[in-house]
């Protein structure tokens, strides 16, 4: 996949300027509690940290609160108590106006997919290019070479009635991908595709890895985990546990911050 710059519409890349927030964990907890109306505390005083540049899966029993942390992450929920920190900013004390702008830098893979019914799937995967200002000729170039790596060449103009779940699945993940975001969230993203589909996907999540996406991936897949040796940050009765990588137990011997094993 080819790196895209954030570009003007005449063309010229905007530089970034490097910051010591750009140098902060992409996100950060502290203490962070979160239950829904009157009901129970979800999670309970939740610590962790994800290093800018890092690859961890998000593992925990079904409702064990995996989307619930991504949606915090999203900024789609307030946490009840605590703070969350992204790219170094305290965001549960952005005013409303200010988040879309935070949102800009993170792709998401919703669960449900949330494709915009009337549009086709090569402008379904557009639309974070068209809102950030990319040119037609670069979104004409990148969108469908894109779509074709995740096997839809053929259904480019297709709306997402037409497709199928997995299809659904990787515009999603297409859409999420494509503006090179600095931290992606994927809640099951290969819950619907075969296994050489899903082998693909996460070769996709891979390589945005290696040029700086800081990737979060929900997943009960055990085939995926032990296949590619990320760490796991792991949910159980509202505690997240940091377990390594067992490339990772071989390097460290001192558990690091998130906790250790769940008991
Ligand atoms: N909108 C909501 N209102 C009330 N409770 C909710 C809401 N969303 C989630 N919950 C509750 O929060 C808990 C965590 O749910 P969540 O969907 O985050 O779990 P999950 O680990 O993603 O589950 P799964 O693997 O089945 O997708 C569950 O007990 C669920 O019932």
């Amino acid at each position: 996949m080819e790196a895209l710059g954030r570009r003007r519409e005449d063309g010229s890349i905007i530089h970034r300027q490097r910051s010591r927030r750009e140098d902060a964990p992409a996100a950060e907890f502290v203490a962070v509690g979160l239950r829904y109306g009157n009901g129970p505390e979800i999670f309970t005083d939740i610590d962790f940290d994800l290093p800018a540049g890092s690859f961890h899966f998000l593992t925990g029993a079904s409702g064990a609160g995996k989307s619930s942390l991504l949606s915090l992450l999203y900024l789609a929920l307030r946490p009840t108590r605590g703070a969350i920190r992204l790219f170094g900013r305290d965001v549960t004390a952005v005013p409303r106006h200010q988040l879309p702008a935070v949102r800009r830098r993170i792709g998401v893979v919703f669960q449900d997919f949330r494709l915009i019914d009337h549009l086709s799937a090569l402008d379904n995967v557009a639309l974070p290019l068209r809102v950030a200002g990319i040119t037609e000729e670069e979104v004409h170039r990148h969108v469908p070479e894109l779509l074709t790596w995740v096997g839809l060449r053929d259904h480019m103009d297709a709306r997402p009635e037409t497709l199928s779940g997995g299809q659904k699945q990787r515009v999603a993940i297409a859409r999420a991908v494509i503006s090179r975001p600095d931290l992606l969230l994927a809640d099951e993203p290969t819950g619907n595709v075969d296994d050489r589909i899903a082998m693909r996907l996460l070769h996709l999540f891979i390589e945005l890895n290696k040029l700086g996406t800081t990737v979060l991936i929900a997943t009960h897949s055990e085939a995926l985990i032990q296949r590619f040796p990320y760490p796991r940050l792991h949910l159980e009765r509202g505690s997240l546990y940091r377990i390594p990588s067992a490339r990772d137990t071989a390097l460290v011997s001192s558990p690091s911050r998130g906790g250790g094993r769940p008991p």
